[in-house]
């Protein structure tokens, strides 16, 4: 039987925001979303990081040189950007505006930097969500048997844990991921009533002004 809200009502996209620090999961709980939700999409960010082992151009960050990110800063082409433990990361524009406003979503993984920068921009469009490893012991645990970084690329990440974690509370939501799948449906949980908000459900005056007519 056709569903009358989802017929007739439309709704904005959002910009669904995982950050963390680095190696408690996030790629793992957005690669999962991506792979089982077809309307939300991830934005690409570039960087000038290197490519890791197994990365693919286009699919997992645009991989660019520092004059060219520079040059792209001067062009205004980020919605936000950010250094991210000693190289460039940004959100580049191309895409997402359109993308919301057909009312599909966009996935973020980016730092906290970012996410303030997102969200002092685009405040109601915004939802935040931040992960937690259960310990920084496993958090160590997971970025040596990603087997995708150095010893030194480790350490660097590790020490700036504490800080990353330290910004917890400028998010929406807090979730710790213990188990894959439990983060996992929790993080589906938050994105399936944050499509149902009030204030995103563009259609809904309409839709209560027929249902009122009397
Ligand atoms: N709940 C979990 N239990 C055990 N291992 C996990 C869990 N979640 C993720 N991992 C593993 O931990 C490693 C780091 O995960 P992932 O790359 O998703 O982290 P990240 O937060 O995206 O890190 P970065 O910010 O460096 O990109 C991966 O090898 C992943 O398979
Ligand atoms: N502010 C931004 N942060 C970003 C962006 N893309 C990724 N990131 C964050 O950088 C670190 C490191 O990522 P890694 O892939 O090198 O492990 C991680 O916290 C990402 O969330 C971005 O466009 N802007």
């Amino acid at each position: 039987m056709a569903d009358p809200t989802t017929d007739t009502l439309h709704r904005r996209g959002l910009m669904f925001i995982l950050s963390s620090p680095s190696g408690a999961g996030k790629t793992t709980i957005a690669r999962k979303l991506l792979a089982e939700d077809a309307e939300i999409a991830m934005s690409i960010s570039v960087t000038t990081r290197p490519m890791r082992p197994g990365e693919v151009e286009g699919k997992d960050y645009f991989f660019v040189d520092q004059p060219t990110f520079d040059r792209m800063v001067e062009e205004n082409a980020f919605y936000e950007w950010a250094h991210v433990f000693g190289n460039c990361y940004g959100t580049p524009k191309a895409h997402i505006r359109e993308r919301l406003k057909q009312g599909s979503d966009v996935l973020f993984d980016i730092d906290w930097q970012g996410t303030q920068q997102l969200h002092q921009k685009a405040q109601a469009d915004v939802v935040r969500v931040f992960i937690l490893p259960p310990s920084v012991e496993e958090l160590g645990r997971r970025l040596a048997g990603r087997g995708t970084d150095s010893a030194e690329v480790i350490a660097a990440r590790m020490a700036r844990a504490q800080a990353e974690i330290s910004h917890w509370d400028g998010y929406d939501y807090v979730v710790i991921n213990d188990e894959v799948e439990s983060c996992f449906a929790k993080v589906k949980q938050i994105l399936a009533a944050e499509r149902m908000r009030r204030t995103r459900q563009t259609g809904l005056i309409d839709f209560v002004r027929n249902l009122t007519r009397g």
